[in-house]
């Protein structure tokens, strides 16, 4: 009966392999000769060994045969999986300047999973390792023109060199660690990654005429960072190639900061009276959504972060009016009670706690020892890297305008400045070490978001510059600078307000910081003089000076309407000082007003 069910088996052993059954088929019949010859044998009992161990070396062969075949078909597999791996590889090499960069990626797809930011997207909540496969998928097909996933790369290629690899020594190691554990990578929109856009931008800068100089540009104006420099350099590109300005509505000077930012604090949005805004850059708390309605898509985005020590020094002396400063008397105080004297609910409060973390748009409420503050840290730094394009850093303020000059495509010429809105050195408070450590403490989620972007800074430098371009081209910034100085300032540099003889250069002073300002070079003939007066025009007057240019029926209207508001305010209006002074004091009251008139105007 053994011998009955043999060619079942082997017709269905067949069935698998082909060139087997016919082997097997051969077989079988030499066994039923040998069976028959062996039952008519006088040894017949040989002859049964004989056809077993036939049998034997039959079943083996298949059993050999069929592990081979499962393992080519496991190999099959196997270099599916491999390409993947490599074509992930290559997809976070060209989608990244740095490996750190890469890690932010991936950052970025951990924060879109997240629900409590300020960010959404329509993939929230997906498996990150679908979204990742469907991004390497969409890389493939992309870099082959193919719809479908048939194409092999060689599973022994190396994947492509990361470049700017090096740890950064200050960066805490629990915060090493979180990033390695939450090294996902990859974006979830259409939108090409800020980080490869800027590689691909500057690449291109270098090497072919794609390059471009920008003109779509959101400066996030971070506060005590020397964000007033940036914008003046912003202000005069703007205004020399007659670009237009996303200003604040009503003649304010900032987009209704601390609110988070909409479009309607934009003067020409809800009236549509500007049909197109090249660049964004006075004080708002970001809100990507929100920006996004007023610019267009192929807008540069970027910002600048200073030192948390430093930062806090300044902002203690400026903002020591607020709240959280008021019964302080000094900065040791205050962190020493700094949750006593701390009320997150008052307003003008968040100044003196993780204020880089809020004027970004995210909570700044967070103690270093919370639980959650690496997650929190991790989850801000993604929604950076997703959203911005460069971050620059103010402790290395010539080298960041170098990168964005190559970032922008400008000229050498375009990113020269004078220090603006810099304080009377012995305003300056030098720190002990002790208040340091104590700063970086009571701002943990400003100096882990510092620490990070110090050093994609530093990676960036490498590899889209090189560090002997940029030596070379920060020495020719600086030589630019010199000269500038010499033509255009009086006393060589910058002096207090008292000395300022035009009331127009005179920068607003605020808190217990003298904020210093320059006097013109009475010796210059006119063309230079109004490229010298741009050079030193503080922020206030020359937002006042772009809104009336690009709006000057509603500026006349504003100066009628505070004229007759306030007539006994007309002598300093004439001087033009007072009224700009108060600008930033009144602008909260007038946004409540300006808010509930038009929920009124809603709800009649
Ligand atoms: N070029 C350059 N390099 C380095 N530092 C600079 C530069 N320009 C301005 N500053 C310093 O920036 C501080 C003022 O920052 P902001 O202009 O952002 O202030 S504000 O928020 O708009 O009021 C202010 O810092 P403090 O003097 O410590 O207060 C300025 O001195």
């Amino acid at each position: 009966m053994a011998l009955s069910s043999l060619p079942v088996l082997l017709s269905s052993l067949s069935g698998h392999i082909p060139v087997l059954g016919t082997f097997l088929g051969l077989l079988f019949f030499c066994v039923v000769w040998c069976v028959r010859r062996g039952l008519c044998s006088r040894h017949h009992s040989l002859w049964i060994l004989l056809i077993l161990f036939v049998i034997c070396i039959a079943v083996q062969t298949f059993v050999a045969s069929q592990a081979r075949s499962d393992k080519l078909t496991e190999l099959t597999h196997l270099r599916i999986t491999v390409n993947k791996h490599h074509l992930f590889t290559l997809w976070k090499s060209l989608h990244s300047t740095s490996s750190l960069a890469v890690q932010q990626d991936g950052r970025s797809l951990q924060t879109e999973r997240t629900s409590d930011l300020h960010h959404h997207n329509g993939e929230y909540g997906k498996r990150s390792d679908d979204i990742l496969l469907r991004h390497v998928d969409k890389i493939f097909n992309i870099a082959t023109g193919s719809q479908t996933e048939t194409i092999k790369v060689s599973p022994g290629k190396r994947p492509l060199a990361k470049l700017g690899n090096e740890p950064n020594p200050e960066l805490p190691r629990s915060l090493v660690l979180h990033r390695a554990r939450k090294g996902l990578t990859g974006r979830t929109d259409n939108l090409p990654c800020p980080s490869s856009f800027l590689k691909a931008h500057i690449n291109s800068a270098h090497t072919s005429s794609t390059c471009h100089p920008k003109s779509h540009i959101v400066f996030l104006k971070t506060h005590k960072t020397a964000s007033s420099t940036i914008l003046n350099i912003l202000y005069r590109y703007g205004e020399s190639k007659n670009l237009t300005f996303a200003l604040p509505l009503n003649k304010q000077s900032q987009l209704f900061y601390p609110f988070s930012f909409e479009s309607r604090f934009v003067e020409g949005v809800s009236s549509r009276t500007v049909r197109e805004f090249h660049i964004m850059c006075n004080h708002m708390r970001f809100n990507k959504p929100e920006v996004a309605k007023v610019m267009p898509e192929n807008t540069f985005y970027f910002s600048i972060l200073r030192n948390p020590v430093n930062m806090m020094e300044s902002i203690f002396m400026y903002y020591k009016s607020i709240p959280a400063f008021s019964n302080a008397h000094n900065l040791d105080e205050f962190l020493d009670n700094g949750w006593k004297n701390y009320n997150s609910s008052v307003s003008n409060n968040h100044y003196a706690h993780n204020i880089l973390a809020f004027d970004f748009g995210f909570d700044n409420n967070i103690a270093a020892d919370a639980e959650d503050i690496e997650e929190r840290a991790s989850m801000a730094i993604a929604a950076i890297e997703r959203d911005f394009h460069l971050i620059l850093i103010t402790e290395y303020f010539d080298e960041s305008m170098i990168l964005l000059k190559h970032a922008l495509c400008w000229a050498l010429e375009d990113v020269v400045s004078f220090k603006l809105n810099s304080r009377r050195q012995p305003t300056h408070h030098p720190l002990l070490a002790n208040t340091a450590e104590k700063i970086k403490r009571w701002n943990a989620l400003d100096w882990r978001i510092y620490l990070h972007f110090n050093t994609s800074f530093w990676h960036k430098v490498n590899s889209l510059v090189g560090q002997e371009q940029m030596k070379r081209e920060v020495s020719q910034l600086r030589e630019l600078q010199a000269k500038l100085a010499n033509t255009c300032l009086k006393d060589g540099g910058a002096v207090d307000p008292s000395q300022i003889k035009d009331a127009r250069l005179k920068p607003f002073q605020y808190g217990s910081a003298v904020i210093q300002g320059y006097n013109l070079n009475p010796h210059i003939d006119r063309q230079t003089k109004t490229k010298c007066q741009r050079l030193i025009t503080p922020e206030l007057q020359y937002t006042e000076h772009l809104y009336t240019q690009q709006f000057p029926e509603l500026a006349a209207k504003h100066i009628q309407a505070m004229r007759n508001a306030a007539p006994q305010r007309q002598h300093s209006e004439r001087t033009g000082i007072r009224r700009m002074a108060s600008a930033r004091e009144v602008h909260h009251r007038q946004f409540r007003r300006h808010t509930f008139s038009n929920l009124n105007q809603k709800a009649s």
